[in-house]
């Protein structure tokens, strides 16, 4: 099983990490790759096939203009989850080029980088049962924080 964190650039590096710190809760495996759907799209496409015989989820980071996941998900039978940098140039237009993609190309959205990772660990647990009780684990911390949270306000707040 593995982890694909693959981003356009490596201006993208700070935000692919955060991916990572939470794939390593999970003891999930990743690697962390670079190359543009727009300036290199054969070495996306050799990076996609690399990973192809193996037990893989991409996760896409492609600031302003996103091909990359579009583009990746295209070329692969794996799940593509999409998690472009949040920026607020151009009132947050950039976030369309990942919303809206052609028929038949699926890559699913999630903006913020822990939860992009929960949910490759989530599809990887469907066969590798042993992230199940992680994710159970995991899913009862954030219950506690609501818990504690809660018994703050009350008593304090
Ligand atoms: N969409 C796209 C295609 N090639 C790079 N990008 C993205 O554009 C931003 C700036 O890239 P660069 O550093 O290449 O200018 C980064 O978020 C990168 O993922």
């Amino acid at each position: 099983m593995l982890v694909v964190i693959l981003m356009g650039s490596k201006g993208d590096l700070e935000h692919a990490k955060k991916i990572a710190q939470t794939l390593e809760k999970f003891e999930v495996p990743y690697v962390m790759r670079i190359a543009s759907a727009h300036k290199v799209p054969l070495k996306v496409l050799e990076i996609i096939k690399e990973y192809e015989n193996k037990d893989v989820v991409f996760i896409t980071i492609a600031g302003r203009s996103n091909a990359l996941s579009g583009f990746t998900d295209a070329n692969t039978t794996k799940p593509v989850i999409a998690c472009p940098p949040y920026s607020d140039k151009f009132a947050g237009a950039d976030i369309f080029s990942t919303l809206r993609m052609p028929s038949g190309v699926a890559p699913l959205t999630i903006l913020e980088p822990e939860e992009a990772a929960l949910a490759a660990v989530k599809m990887l647990a469907i066969k590798y049962e042993n992230l199940i009780d992680k994710i159970k684990k995991y899913q009862e911390e954030k219950r506690r924080e609501i818990e504690k949270a809660d018994e703050e306000v009350k008593n304090n707040g």
